[in-house]
């Protein structure tokens, strides 16, 4: 987790939580450093985190998730259990404060891997999400949700070939095409089922365009000047 504070400090804010999703190599990583820089420069406090991990008892898990063989129900008690954690006592509090919250992977990776990915059963899935994610002071039946999720959209071909010799795999890059072709067509399905949350972005274009196409996401939120070009 990278918590920054802006060199002044701003209005009161309402909390903002974004997060970021894509197949394994679609190329997140340095768009949220930049969006992280952004909102700093506008003078919001940011934390920056992902998901598995986010905290001390989380990121264990991610080390077993990421690492261990296991059933895909194993794989999303554990998914799940780590953000239960991460909710309580990261994403929650920095909302509170009013801070902008940007995760790298939230439960659309869940349905997409688990659900899309591994087949596992969908309805299962949103049970756990209603445990994990309930927020009754919301609202009755309210779950916390991302405001703005912004998926970046990259053919797995594309995906596999930018990877390609770049780290060790982990248990997930390790999967061949077909694997990552049904977890684009799950995040393709919730993108469509949730327009209004959902920004997609063409990944498959050079770093400074598909900054651009971030930024402008999430400036057509009214959370960032429009104009500027900076990453
Ligand atoms: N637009 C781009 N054009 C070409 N290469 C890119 C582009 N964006 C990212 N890359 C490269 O692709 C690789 C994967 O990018 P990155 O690590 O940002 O993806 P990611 O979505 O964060 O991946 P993961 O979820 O697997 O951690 C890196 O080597 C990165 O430099
Ligand atoms: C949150 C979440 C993640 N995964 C998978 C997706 C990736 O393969 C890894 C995380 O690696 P990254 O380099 O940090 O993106 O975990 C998943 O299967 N289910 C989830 O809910």
């Amino acid at each position: 987790m990278t918590p920054s504070s802006p060199a002044s400090s701003p209005a009161a804010s309402r909390g903002l939580f974004i997060s970021f999703e894509g197949i394994d190599g679609a190329g997140k990583s340095s768009h949220i450093q930049g969006l992280h820089d952004a909102f700093l420069a506008a003078g919001r406090h940011v934390v920056s985190t992902r998901e598995p991990g986010g905290t001390p008892l989380a990121e264990k898990l991610r080390a077993l998730f990421l690492q261990e063989p296991m059933d895909a129900l194993t794989e999303a008690l554990l998914v799940f259990a780590g953000r239960r954690d991460h909710l309580q006592q990261v994403i929650e509090p920095a909302l509170a404060r009013g801070d902008v919250v940007l995760c790298d992977r939230f439960t659309d990776a869940t349905f997409a891997y688990q659900g899309a990915g591994r087949g596992f059963d969908l309805q299962v899935l949103q049970v756990l999400e209603r445990m994990v994610q309930a927020r009754p002071e919301l609202g009755e039946g309210a779950l916390r949700q991302p405001d703005l999720t912004i998926w970046f959209d990259l053919p797995t071909e594309v995906a596999a070939e930018r990877l390609a010799g770049a780290r060790a795999p982990d248990r997930f890059e390790a999967e061949p095409q077909q694997f990552f072709a049904r977890v684009a067509a799950g995040y393709a399905e919730r993108a469509l089922a949730q327009p209004a949350r959902f920004a997609r972005i063409d990944s498959h274009q050079p770093k400074p365009a598909v900054w651009q196409a971030v930024r402008q996401a999430v400036a057509a939120q009214g959370w960032l000047p429009a104009s500027k070009v900076e990453g």
